[in-house]
Order: structure tokens, then sequence, then C-alpha cells
């Protein structure tokens, strides 16, 4: 045998595929979100889930999504994975670059998403597309130019052993 392997995976599948690896460090019970943030090269730049800040323990804050009191729930303290994607990012400037995200950006990431100058979007999930959210999410970033691709799934199941 000769040659390059031909079964290699795309970038599009390398990249999603490490936003969903990323998406499984999330201790969130209901929903798991990763990000994946990429030069115009295809050099990978900074990967996020979402998760508590800091200092603020897993075991302690709560994850309930819903309760009485919103002080008691997850949404106060969880950093969604895009912007944790962002903040991760060590190097100087994230222009021009573009996010893999399993899930559609929501309105709060998506003003982070626009002031750090990334110019593109690949999703592979959007569940909360009729979310006020999101629908606030894709006017501004529309409006920014921002382009919104969604990841054509190939289906081909990466195995990865630990
Ligand atoms: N694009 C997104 C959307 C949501 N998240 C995070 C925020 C929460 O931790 C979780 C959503 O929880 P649910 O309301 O589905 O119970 O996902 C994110 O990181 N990125
Ligand atoms: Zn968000």
């Amino acid at each position: 045998m000769s040659g390059k392997r031909q079964d290699y995976i795309s970038w599009d599948e390398y990249f999603m595929g490490v936003a969903e690896l990323s998406a499984m460090r999330s201790k969130d019970p209901s929903t798991q979100v990763g990000a994946c943030i990429v030069s115009q090269d295809n050099k990978i730049l900074s990967m996020g889930y979402n998760g508590f800040p800091k200092g603020c323990p897993d075991d302690t804050f709560p994850w309930e999504r819903e309760g009485d009191d919103p002080y008691e729930t997850k949404y106060f303290y969880s950093t969604h994975s895009e912007l944790n994607a962002i903040l991760n990012y060590r190097g100087g400037s994230l222009e021009g670059s573009k996010i893999y995200v399993t899930l559609f950006p929501c309105n709060e990431c998506a003003k982070a998403i626009i002031q750090c100058g990334i110019k593109t979007i690949i999703y592979a999930d959007d569940k909360y597309g009729d979310t006020a959210a999101v629908r606030a999410s894709k006017r501004m970033l529309r409006s920014a130019g921002v382009e919104l691709k969604p990841y054509k799934a190939t289906g081909r199941k990466l195995e990865v052993k630990v």
C-alpha cells in the first residue's frame, strides 16, 4: 500500500469533534455545550465548555433549572462555553477567527463574539432557536456581519480510547 490515508477526518469534523469533546467536561446535568475557536489558517486558538467560574465549586453552586428563587438556579452562575472559550484565550487578537459550537450562541455570547472579532460561527444544534435570546442573538450577529453556518453532520462516529 502506498500514498496517504484517505479516511482522515475533515477540518470541520476535527473542530466540531473538539467542541463535542470539550462539552463532555461540562457538569451541567441537562445541557453540555462545547466551543472551539479556530484561526483563519485552521489553528486551534481556544476551547471552552459551560460551567461555573473559578472559585464557584460545582458541588455547592446550584445546577437546578427551575425554582421559586432564581438565586438557586444555575442561570445566574454558569458561564457559557463560547464566553469561556473567548476568556480562555491567552494570545493576542481573535479578529477574523471562527468558532465551532455545539449549540447556537445566546444573545450575551453573541455580544462577546462580535466584540472580540470572531467572524464565523459554525453551530451543530439550535434547540433554543425560537427563544427571544437566540432570536436577538441572530439579529445582532447578522447586523454585525458574522457568518452563521449550520454544521453539516457527516454521521461519522469518532472514537477515542483514553
Ligand atoms: N449557546 C449556549 C447555550 C447554553 N449554554 C449553557 C448554559 C447552561 O449551562 C446550559 C443550558 O441549560 P438548559 O437551559 O438547557 O438546562 O448550557 C452554553 O454554554 N452555550
Ligand atoms: Zn451564551
